[in-house]
């Protein structure tokens, strides 16, 4: 098997959604073959969502064990619980609030409004993830992390030029000042998100193209935070033709 990078194109945002969720819930299906739980990360971002509306949207969800399944996040934005702003409440509305999942399963960051300041935030999140750690790790080994892509091209909230792409020291970062509104997030780092069996990136809009052709050209993390990650198995660009738009051809394969 080969961890090379590979760049998946569909044709549009639309059928790019309903092709990762299908993947996704026959990936899961096997995984649960294998072994007694999954560990997935979710993504924010409009890709993130519009996969889980389409998972939400297929009957074949309902073949999943859901209650084998612990859900992550790969950052959060720095607001109340329930804001619509917050990455896990845009998963929940797309899909979570329809699963049969244990709460205790759907492993959230601290909201703002939880009684911690950001930098205890990130500690409690780095505590849970040790709490289901690998042998020898400080956090799960994830089998599928979902990554959306900025068009600075930024991964969870990992962002160019900012020091939270090199940190390799904690497993859980709070980020201040971040380019992108708002302000305040938290975010698991790049050893945590390159030990995940699986990396799968999701993302669509020719806005995206520059940042996608960069980092498949070997443009360093520090200036696209996304060159910097890679799954230990897989590492998988889901895209859509405007998103490909600067692929170089050789290593796009059309998955229609
Ligand atoms: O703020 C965030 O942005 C990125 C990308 O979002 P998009 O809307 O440009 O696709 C997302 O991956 C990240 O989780 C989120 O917090």
């Amino acid at each position: 098997m080969t961890n090379e990078r590979r760049v998946l194109v569909h044709p549009d945002k639309s059928s790019l959604a309903g092709a990762v969720a299908a993947r996704f819930i026959t990936k899961l299906l096997d995984i649960l073959d294998d072994q007694e739980l999954a560990h997935i990360v979710l993504t924010g971002g409009t890709m993130g969502a519009a996969v889980l509306e389409a998972v939400a949207a297929s009957p074949a969800r309902t073949t999943i064990d859901w209650s084998r399944v612990h859900v992550w996040w790969g950052d959060e934005r720095w607001v109340a619980s329930g804001d619509a702003d917050r990455n896990d409440a845009q998963a929940d509305a797309a899909l979570l609030d329809d699963l049969d999942l244990d709460e205790r399963n759907v492993h959230r960051f601290p909201a703002a409004d939880a009684g911690l300041d950001l930098d205890e935030a990130a500690v409690r999140y780095a505590a849970e993830l040790a709490e289901w750690a690998a042998p020898g790790l400080e956090h799960p080994v994830f089998d599928i992390t979902f990554l959306g892509v900025g068009p600075d091209g930024h991964i969870a909230s990992l962002f160019p030029h900012r020091s939270g792409i090199g940190v390799t020291d904690r497993t859980v970062i709070a980020v201040r000042n971040s380019p992108k509104p708002p302000p305040e997030r938290l975010s698991l780092t790049r050893p945590v998100l390159n030990a995940s069996q699986r990396v799968w990136f999701v993302l669509a809009g020719a806005d995206k193209a520059s940042a996608l052709g960069l980092a498949l050209a070997g443009a360093s993390r520090d200036e696209v935070p996304v060159a910097g990650i890679k799954g230990r198995r897989r590492t998988v660009f889901f895209v859509d033709q405007d998103a490909a738009a600067e692929v170089p051809e050789e290593l796009i394969a059309r998955d229609y």
